[in-house]
């Protein structure tokens, strides 16, 4: 286990934002959170984190946890080229450059390891900042809303992508999303949240392995009509 949080409760200037939030984080689990708008799902990263303390309740961190983050924003250099935003992350070894070149290979990038963020599309930079993540090596993966910006053929393009880069790896990732689809290709579990207060309303647990899934498959979309329906109830 990485990283365990037993009813965790945390609010802001009195108003309660996540309330008796238990989760256990291990590897290879993908965890989905979806959730409406101010439901607490940032504030829940924040806390597995540890930017953020709980304002009661139990988090145990294991000694070996150790962080990976992809954002919303790409959060990359700009005055450093695709290869120098990967390779700033940990110091450099002998086998740094062929590593990243894999990384880099494994999402596409790899002709462009000499380009700048500013000559790459939203998706490209999404992709180093995957190829990022994965070089740096963390056993949790954070991601906020990271394909947020993309349209829906982008989207599905990096889920794949991550998907591939996960099953070398098999660490952790807990993935903050409002797009169910991304869930249902993504997550062993889908954690709903519903808002004022955060509360845990379901947690669906998919068997099916992320490579098979196919958005066309009966089992999945009898689980996103499932997911629709305490999403619209959880408002
Ligand atoms: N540092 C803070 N100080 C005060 N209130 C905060 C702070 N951070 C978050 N909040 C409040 O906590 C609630 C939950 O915010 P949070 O960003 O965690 O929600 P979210 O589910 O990630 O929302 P969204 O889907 O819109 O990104 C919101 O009402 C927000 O205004």
């Amino acid at each position: 286990m990485l990283i365990t949080l037993q009813e965790v409760s945390k609010h802001y200037s009195g108003v309660p934002v996540l309330e008796k939030i238990s989760l256990k984080i291990q590897m290879p689990k993908i965890i989905c959170i979806l959730g409406p708008s101010g439901a607490g799902k940032t504030t829940l990263l924040n806390i597995l984190s540890q930017s953020e303390s709980a304002d009661s309740g139990r988090v145990t961190v294991h000694p070996e946890l150790k962080l990976s983050y992809v954002f919303q924003e790409d959060c990359l250099l700009p005055w450093s080229t695709v290869g120098e935003n990967i390779s700033f992350v940990k110091e450099a070894s002998p086998t740094s450059a062929s590593e990243i070149e894999a990384f880099l290979e494994e999402v596409g990038l790899a002709a462009y390891k000499n380009h700048y963020p500013h000559q790459l599309s939203g998706g490209m930079r999404q992709r180093c900042s995957l190829a990022r993540a994965f070089y740096h090596g963390g056993n949790m993966l954070l991601m906020d809303e990271p394909f947020h910006s993309l349209d829906y053929h982008l989207r599905f393009d990096l889920v794949q992508k991550l998907i591939a880069l996960w099953e070398r790896k098999k660490c952790a990732i807990v993935f903050v999303t409002h797009d169910i689809d991304e869930a249902l290709l993504l997550g062993d579990e889908i954690m709903i949240l519903s808002r004022h207060p955060g509360r845990i309303v379901k947690i669906i647990e998919i068997d099916t392995p992320q490579r098979s899934r196919s958005l066309k498959e009966l089992s999945l979309l009898k689980i996103r009509a499932e997911i629709l329906e305490q999403l619209l109830t959880a408002q």
